[in-house]
Formats: structure tokens, sequence, C-alpha cells
């Protein structure tokens, strides 16, 4: 929330500052004239003293400890007229007379605030303080960093925000010189009316407003094709960077803030360079020719429509603070979404729609009551002109710190490793892990945890619900990284392999068979470009797909539909093995596949799996009937291996394995 307080006390300090100033500056020019010339130096110099003492006790008074922005400005604004009349009395003679000497005169008061105000901003724009406040010099330093970035990766656009700026300045121009031509002919018609010359002002009246309407229209055609390359170019990079962060990245962002990233911030962010420098730059051409007309005219007058300048600052202070909540709260109704579309399912079966459309629209209104607050401001803002342009850049730049914050995302799991071996035996060892989930890291998951898992050999790991087996897997390709002890494939650290290797080694088939909306032939082969339909067939023969496949309509060229919606449980999860069946995995791991699966399709599988004498198989199996057969069955319990043998060694030892056993013979025969 804004300070409200801190801004009542900076509208305090400018008040009685300029009060206090001003009254000075009157106070000493009477009798300015009876002085000699020496006189009137010393004078100066010793006003200028006083109002530099005056103006720091009223701003150590009203704001505390000064900035040294605000102490530079007052030194500057106190003794430069000073200064100025002493240097042309020294360098060009004491009988010049000059300007700056003379106090009393608003014009020379205003010379010196204005360029002691632009001195002090260029020296913190290009020079920032390295004792101001650590906070708010770090954000400047940052916004305007962010501004070069994105000003720097427009470069494949410049010729385009080039044409834009220049059919943009003859825009300004020619809309800033219709009034003086309308003037013109009003003043004709009113006094003496002279078709020469009235014909000469109609004719530039046209002329310009006919410059005006194309320079806006091809400036605001060019900025739009500016804005739209460069945004494409950034969500494409963004989408890639994104796809390249580990797994626990995606449990701990919020789906609706990523998606928010995507869209609205990358637009935003396109936004920064070429809006807003069309706004800065045609405002600030207009300003300059208007202020030059109005001090032509009245200088008093400019003077006071100047005053409210301050006052637009601050105000755009408040509107910077509303802006970043607004957003905020349109990522969490997103969220609230995306939510519910991702689980319609669940919302449907618990009726829970009219609950989830609540919340949605409590978010909603959270986001409307923030955004009619903002709004209000904007409007105060809006109607103050020039300095709204400064307050939306940084807005802009805010929304682009967050796209580079993805961008600049290092995963946390590395996938550097270069090892890309033409043989691998798929000899997999598990020595000492020790593994807790980053969002829940106070419940160890394994704990000093080995596992040998042989080449051409099928191991399953059983045991109660939430015991680890699947984290196992998870760990094995990499979606995490363990706090202690080091996965070996064939001897070789598994990080050590090049990311797109191990994954094609190591296929995975899990309990919720994904496929992506795209034909059954695209899903078989996804990920892999060089992929023939002989490869992919014999991949669905073997996942016992093949012949629901081609007694489809098109075959293997039919629609899945949106997550393989257009297919039956089973029939989805038998596409997915031979998704995992055409890489020709070293390590094929089956997580719980079984349950999708009739007992038809199970044993064909199994068949065709055990045909395999050189793959390692690890399966994960709540029905302790599909496992009977393995090498090694293997009990996981309290992270630990608890049990390790054959089906016949550990009924025999009637441990843990054999509990098992007997607990889900008993569950599956009771009523
Ligand atoms: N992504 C995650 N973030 C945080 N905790 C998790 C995550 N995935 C699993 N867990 C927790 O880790 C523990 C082990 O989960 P895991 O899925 O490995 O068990 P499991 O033995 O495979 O269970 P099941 O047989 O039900 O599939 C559980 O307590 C679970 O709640």
């Amino acid at each position: 929330m804004a300070d409200y307080g801190a801004i009542t006390r900076k509208i305090t300090a400018l008040t009685l500052a300029v009060f206090v100033d001003l009254s000075l500056f009157y106070a000493a020019g009477f009798g300015e004239k009876r002085h000699s010339v020496y006189g009137n130096l010393a004078r100066l110099w010793v006003v200028a003293v006083l109002r530099c003492l005056a103006l720091v006790a009223v701003s150590l008074f009203t704001l505390g400890p000064l900035k040294p922005v605000l102490i530079r400005f007052i030194a500057v604004h106190s003794l430069l007229a000073a200064v100025a009349e002493t240097g042309i009395k020294l360098l060009y003679g004491l009988n010049v007379e000059s300007a700056c000497g003379s106090v009393a005169d608003m014009r020379s008061w205003l010379m010196c605030a204005g360029a002691s105000l632009a001195a002090a901003l260029f020296w913190e724009l290009t020079i920032p303080d390295s004792n101001g406040e650590a906070a708010e010099k770090e954000s400047k330093q940052k916004a305007r960093v962010l501004f070069m970035r994105v000003l720097f990766m427009y470069k494949p656009d410049c010729a385009l925000l080039l044409g834009a700026f220049v059919f943009l300045s003859l825009a300004a121009i020619c809309e800033m010189s219709i009034p003086f031509y309308t003037g013109k002919v009003i003043d004709i018609l009113g006094s003496q009316y002279q078709s020469s010359e009235f014909l000469s002002a109609v004719f530039f009246m046209g002329l310009y407003s006919m410059g005006g309407s194309l320079g806006a229209g091809c400036r605001g055609g060019l900025f739009l094709c500016a804005i739209s390359s460069f945004t494409c170019r950034v969500k494409v990079m963004l989408f890639g960077a994104l796809t390249k962060q580990e797994i626990g990245f995606f449990e701990a962002i919020k789906t609706g803030e990523i998606t928010s990233r995507l869209s609205r911030d990358t637009t935003l962010m396109g936004r920064t360079v070429p809006l807003n420098i069309n706004v800065l730059l045609r405002t600030f051409i207009k300003t300059v020719g208007i202020i030059s007309l109005m001090m032509n005219l009245s200088w008093k007058l400019t003077f006071l429509v100047l005053m409210e300048t301050p006052v637009t600052a601050l105000l755009q202070n408040i509107y910077d603070t509303h802006y970043q909540e607004v957003q905020d709260s349109i990522a969490r109704a997103n969220e609230a979404v995306s939510e519910v579309v991702s689980s319609i399912r669940v919302v449907r079966s618990f009726k829970t729609e009219q609950g989830e459309a609540r919340r949605y629209e409590d978010r909603l209104m959270d986001t409307h009551i923030l955004k009619t607050r903002r709004d209000t401001v904007r409007a105060f803002v809006k109607c103050c002109t020039l300095i709204y342009i400064f307050g939306d850049m940084l807005n802009s730049v805010g929304a682009a710190g967050k796209v580079f914050e993805y961008l600049d995302r290092e995963p946390q799991v590395s996938s550097e490793g270069t090892l890309a071996p033409d043989h691998l035996k798929g000899h997999v060892r598990f020595c000492d892990l020790t593994f807790s989930y980053l969002s829940h890291s106070n419940k160890t998951v394994l704990q000093d945890f080995s596992l040998e898992l042989k080449p051409g050999q099928m191991a399953a790991l059983v045991g109660p619900s939430g015991e680890g087996k699947s984290t196992c897997v998870s760990l094995l390709e990499r979606f995490y990284e363990p706090q202690k002890g080091i996965i070996l494939l064939d001897d070789q650290p598994l990080q050590s392999y090049e990311h797109r290797y191990l994954h094609r080694k190591i296929a995975v088939v899990s309990q919720q068979p994904v496929l992506f909306s795209g034909s059954i032939r695209e899903n078989i082969a996804y990920g892999l470009t060089d992929c023939s339909l002989d490869e992919i067939q014999e991949a669905a023969r073997n996942a016992n797909a093949h012949d629901f496949i081609i007694n489809l309509e098109k075959g293997y060229d039919t629609e899945v539909g949106e997550g393989g919606g257009q297919l039956s449980k089973s029939e989805r999860q038998r596409i997915a093995i031979a998704r995992a069946l055409v890489r020709q995995p070293q390590i094929l791991i089956l997580d719980e596949i079984t349950s999708s699966l009739d007992s038809e399709s199970e044993t064909k599988v199994q068949q065709a799996l055990a045909c395999n004498p050189n793959q390692t198989l690890l399966v994960i199996a709540h029905r302790l009937k599909t496992i009977e057969n393995a090498h090694q069955i293997v009990v996981i319990g309290d992270g630990k291996v608890q049990e390790c043998g054959t089906h016949q060694e550990l009924m025999h030892k009637k441990g843990s394995y054999y509990k098992l056993r007997e607990k889900l013979f008993t569950e599956a025969n009771t009523p």
C-alpha cells in the first residue's frame, strides 16, 4: 500500500520550501539598484547562503535526513545565480549587465530552479548515489538495466522502430503547427481579409493536417509491427527457458503465474520501448513547443501551469504501487480458473462447481477493487500529462523484470552432462541416497537408500503407498537431485550423461498416461525425429495397441483429442507403452501401469517385454501377482530397502513382503 503519510510530508515540504525560498528571494531584492557592483555581488552570495541554509533546514525539519540528490539540488538552486553573476563579472568586465544578478526577478528564480532540477536529475540518472537509500537505489538501477536489456532485445526490429520514430516526430511537429495556422485563419477573418494570406494559411493548415494524419498512421502501424515481432520472439524464448526448468520449479510456481508471465507480461514488456518512447517523444516535442509558445505569451501563466508537476509525480507514486497489486491479483484469479479446468472431473464429481465459481468471483472482485483504486489515481495522473509516461515506462519495465527472472533462471537440476556412449549396459546403482522434496523439506522420503538394478533383469519395487517408490523413478529420471548420495549408471554419475541421451535410454510409462493432441502416430513418435512407421507399428504391436489402432477409421493418423480424451484409459495407456518401447530404451520403467490395463493386455505386454533379455526393467506394482517372476523384488518402507529377493525367497522369509501380500489379499477379499 502507498505510504500516504510520507506523501503528505513531501507535499508539505515542497510547499514550505517554495514559500520560504521565494520570500527570501524577494526580500533580498529590495533596493537592489542602490548598491555598487561589489555590494550587489556580496548581497547575492549572502542571499545564496541564507537560502541554502533555509532550504536545508526546512527539508530536515519536514523530511528528516536528506538524500544526496536533494542536497545537490538545493545547493545548485541557491548558489547558481551568485556563481553565474560572479563569473560574468570576472570574465566580461564589471559593467556588463546580466539577468542572473537581478534578485527579485521571477524569471531568474525559474531559470535557476529549472537548471538545477535538470542537473540533479541528470546526475541521479547517470551517476546514482553510492549512499542513497539502498533498496530504492537498487530498484531504480534495476529498472534502468532492465530497460536497456529490453531496448537491446529490440535490435532485430530497429528498422521498424527507426521508421516509427521518424513518423512520430513528423506527426508531432505537424499536430503542433495546426493550431498556429488555425489561429492565423481566425485572425485574418477577424481583421482585414487578404485573400493571398488567407489561402496560404488554409493551405498550410491542410498540409500539416494531412502530414499529421499520415505520420500518426504510419507511426502506429510500424510500432505495432515492432511490438508484435518482439513479443513473439520473447514468448518463444521464455517458453524455451521454462521447459528447461526442473520439475520442482513447476511444483513451486503456480500455473496461473506462469501463463500470466507468458501472455500478459511479455506483451507489457513489448510495450516498454515503443509505446512509452512514442508517448515520451511525442509529448516531449509538443511540451517543448507549447512551453516556448506559452513563454512568449506569458511566463507567469507558464509558471502556474508547471506548478502541477510535483503533484503529478506524487500521484504517479501511488499509481505505481497499485499497479503491482493489480498484476498479482490477476494472476491469482487466473490460477483459480486453470485449477478448475484441469481438474474438472473432480470438481464435477464432488459437485463443487458453485463453490469454485464463488472462489473465482471473489478473486475477480479483489482485482476489480484494486483496479478501481488504481484507475482513479490514473485518471488524476493522466490529467497531468508528461510525468505519466515515466511511470508507465517503469510499470512495463516491472513486467519485463518478471520475464527476465524466468529467462535468466538457471535450472537447479543441471543438464550439462556430455557422456553419450554407443553402448550402455543399463546397470543402475542408487548409493546411500537421502532425499526430501523442497516443498516438504521436513519430511525425508528416502534415507540412506541403496539399490542395484542389474542389466537384463526385471526388478520390482513394492511397498505401502507413499513410501517413495515413484520418487526413486523421479530421481532416476533426474527430475530432482538427491541431497545426499549418488546414482550411478554403468558406474558413471547419472548427471554426467547427456540430457537427451539419458532420456532416450531411460523410458518411463507412468500411472497416468499423458497424451498430447495430435495423431496416434505423432504421440508414439513424440520427441523422435527419425522414427519410421514400421518402428512405430512394431512398438504398438508389443504394447498390444496395434489391433485397436488399425480398427480406427484413420488408423495411425487418428487424432487422440486434447490429453488423449477421445480414447479409453486402457488405449491411452497402451499408446504410452508403445511410445516408451519405440525408443528401444536400455532401462524401461513401468510405474503402476497395470491398473488401467485389462488382464489380456497385461499378459501380452509382459510377454513382449520379457522378450528383451538386454533390457533393465523396473516395475512398480501394487498388484503383487504381476511381479512374481521378477529377478528381484524390493520392498520399500521408511525410506529404506526393507527386504530384497525373489518371490520364493521372500515368501519363505515371511517378512514384510509376505505381510504385504497377506494385507492386500485380505483387502481384496473384504466385501
Ligand atoms: N512432488 C512432490 N512434492 C512433495 N512431496 C511429494 C511429491 N511427490 C511425492 N511426495 C511425497 O513423497 C512421499 C513418497 O511419495 P511417492 O509418490 O514416491 O510414494 P509411492 O510409494 O510411489 O506411493 P504410491 O504407491 O501411492 O504411488 C509421499 O509422502 C508423498 O506425499
